[in-house]
């Protein structure tokens, strides 16, 4: 981790995504006066000093020359604002965003740059085992594609697509996905507790059942459908589960449900993006 003084980090914004990643960079040793934020909520402010001992400010100053990596983690529909606030009091920094939609053309026309990487970040993050995609604008050097790598290596793994709406896909499949695992773990929690287990044992047992599930399934060499297949004895209750599922198109749903997302995030980056 590189950790020369002009080689400082930035957030804009210091809300969720944000503190997912100042906590990985901690975690390898940057240490917090590397780190400030700019976060004109007052609460979030004060969370972010006493959880993380990084300097949290309401509005962009002169301190945010020194950032050699200005990362953007505020909501796509402050974007704009933000960009606005903030652009004359970056230096030539390295600009990394979170924000989902917004497309690379309009934050290297709000910032004046080209030298911008789009990223697309997960909660696990926040453990540590967060799946993040990156885009780098035409133009990115090698060394600046290295430090982003660097830095998103604390939070979890990542991997680079060459086509920037290729992110919107991302969005939908990994960014949005942990909301989708927690859907089917409320789900199955419930049907646990409807069946006569405890709140604590059904959702044990749930989170434990994904966790395993995914390790088996990258430590496999077999696609998802023979895993399954596996799982599922004739004639037995697991049959009777995904009949059940397939009577009703669950998977077909499922798929329309990421497309929805997909479309989504394209609106926010016309919507928002201007
Ligand atoms: N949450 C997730 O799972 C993921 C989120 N993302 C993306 O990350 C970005 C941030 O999301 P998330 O962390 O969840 O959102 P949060 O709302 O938790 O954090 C955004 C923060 O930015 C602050 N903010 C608003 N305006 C400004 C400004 N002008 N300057 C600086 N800070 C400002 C907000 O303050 P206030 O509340 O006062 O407005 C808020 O605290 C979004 O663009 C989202 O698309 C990407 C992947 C996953
Ligand atoms: O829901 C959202 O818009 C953000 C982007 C991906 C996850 N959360």
């Amino acid at each position: 981790m590189k950790t020369s003084a002009h080689q400082a980090i930035a957030f804009i914004g210091g809300g969720n995504m944000a503190s997912a990643v100042i906590g990985g960079l901690l975690r390898q040793g940057l240490p917090a006066a590397q780190i400030e934020v700019v976060e004109p909520f007052a609460e979030a402010r004060d969370k972010l000093k006493a959880q993380f001992g990084v300097a949290a400010h309401e509005r962009a100053g002169a301190g945010l020359q020194r950032a050699g990596l200005v990362v953007w983690a505020v909501k796509p529909q402050t974007f704009k604002d933000a960009a606005a606030q903030v652009a004359g009091h970056t230096g030539q920094a390295l600009h990394l965003s979170v924000a989902a939609g917004i497309r690379s053309d309009s934050i290297a026309a709000w910032l004046g740059t080209q030298r911008i990487v789009r990223s697309m970040p997960n909660t696990p993050a926040l453990v540590g085992k967060g799946m993040t995609a990156l885009f780098a604008r035409p133009g990115v050097s090698d060394e600046d594609k290295a430090w982003v790598e660097q830095v998103i290596a604390t939070t979890g793994e990542s991997l680079w697509v060459d086509a920037e709406t290729d992110l919107d896909a991302v969005t939908a499949l990994s960014g949005s996905g942990p909301a989708y695992v927690f859907f089917f773990l409320e789900a199955m929690t419930q049907a646990g507790i409807e069946m006569g287990l405890s709140r604590e044992q059904a959702y044990r047992l749930a989170t434990g059942t994904f966790a395993g599930a995914s390790e088996l399934a990258r430590a496999s060499q077999d696609p998802p459908e023979v895993l399954r297949q596996r799982v599922t004895s004739k004639g037995g209750t697991t049959y009777a589960a995904i009949t059940s599922m397939e009577q009703a198109q669950v998977k077909e749903l499922f798929i329309r449900a990421l497309h929805a997302a997909r479309e989504r995030a394209k609106e926010l980056g016309d919507e928002f993006g201007g």
